[in-house]
């Protein structure tokens, strides 16, 4: 799907259009951007996360180092975004992992505090930066590979969903999941599909009725995540994985991008067509109960 996402972008421009109006690239650049320099190891800090490019091997690793949970709050995910444009405008770089650098937690999801008694242009600038966020991994043309080295819920599993490789610290005390169901909160359409992407309808839709946290093990069962590996190697083994993705050349790629965009491009009519019923519906049940 993520391919999908990545065919789209590079040759639907009409699309890349529609797409773009979800993105807000104008606030993340008008930010500071952490310097990149091109040399053989390069290391970039801004306030909340940490990116390490090796240019001999091609990959760059983004530390999450927002404590205490790495939530992602509107400066966080505005670092985010300018970390990966400038990633992906180096062509050297061709594959990203990203990880955390807090004890025991990848994300929380979105920064709670960012989103309770905020003014309406700052949750509408932070929901931007959200979808932002999801367009630039989903759409990105590297290879992307979660080293979920904590829990990871809401919209921390989320981001894991995005990247093409979900790597989990097999540690019982941590979990994943798409939690939002048990705070109250409709899981927006495109957090379900991108779950959907990954772990098919019939699961997607007993997590998200019931606002399930899956623990490594139940979640490597349903493919919410790809390997459990011991705490202490999740990153070691993300480095090594990406050597074997980055060994398949990159066109190879594109010819199953095609596969994925036809099924992307049902999706989305699907998703129209059932907001369009929902309005329908809605609209009924207001005028019936005028009478
Ligand atoms: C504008 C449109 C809105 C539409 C929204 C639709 C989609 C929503 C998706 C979301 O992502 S909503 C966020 C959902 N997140 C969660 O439910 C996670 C809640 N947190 C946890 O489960 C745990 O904190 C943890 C991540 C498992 C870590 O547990 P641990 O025991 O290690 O730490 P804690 O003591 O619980 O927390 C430490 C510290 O961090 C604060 N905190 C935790 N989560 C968040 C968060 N999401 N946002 C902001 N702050 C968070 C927590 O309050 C503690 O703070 P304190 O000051 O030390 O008390």
């Amino acid at each position: 799907m993520k391919m999908a996402l990545r065919a789209c972008l590079r040759t639907k421009p009409g699309l890349t259009a529609l797409l773009s109006q979800l993105s807000c690239s104008g606030h993340a650049a008008a930010r500071r951007a952490p310097a990149l320099v091109a040399q053989r190891s390069s290391s970039s800090t801004s306030q909340k996360i940490k990116v390490d490019f090796d240019q001999s091997s091609g990959v760059a690793v983004m530390h999450m180092q927002s404590p205490p949970v790495n939530s992602l709050s509107l400066e966080f995910l505005t670092d985010v975004c300018i970390a990966l444009e400038k990633l992906e405008m180096d062509k050297s770089c061709r594959g990203l992992v990203v990880t955390s650098s807090q004890p025991k937690v990848f994300s929380a999801g979105l920064d709670i505090l960012d989103m309770y008694g905020k003014s309406p242009e700052h949750c509408a600038e932070f929901w931007k930066a959200v979808q932002e966020m999801w367009l630039k991994f989903y759409g990105s043309n590297m290879i992307t590979i979660a080293a979920v080295n904590g829990s990871s819920p809401a919209g921390g599993c989320l981001l894991s969903m995005t990247c093409d490789y979900r790597i989990m610290a097999d540690n019982p005390r941590y979990s994943i999941g798409l939690n939002e169901t048990k705070l109250g909160i409709v899981a927006p359409f495109w957090f379900k599909d991108t779950m959907v992407n990954t772990v098919g309808h019939r699961a997607t839709e007993m997590a998200l009725q019931l606002g399930l946290l899956y623990s490594p093990a139940e979640a490597l069962k349903i493919g919410l995540v790809d390997q459990l590996v011991h705490e202490d190697q999740v990153l070691t083994t993300a480095t090594e994985t990406m050597t074997k993705w980055l060994a398949i050349p990159g066109i190879l790629n594109i010819s199953y991008t095609c596969h994925f965009f036809h099924l992307w491009c049902c999706n989305l009519v699907c998703t129209i067509c059932s907001c369009v019923c929902q309005v329908i519906a809605a609209k009924k049940i207001h005028l019936s109960q005028d009478f």
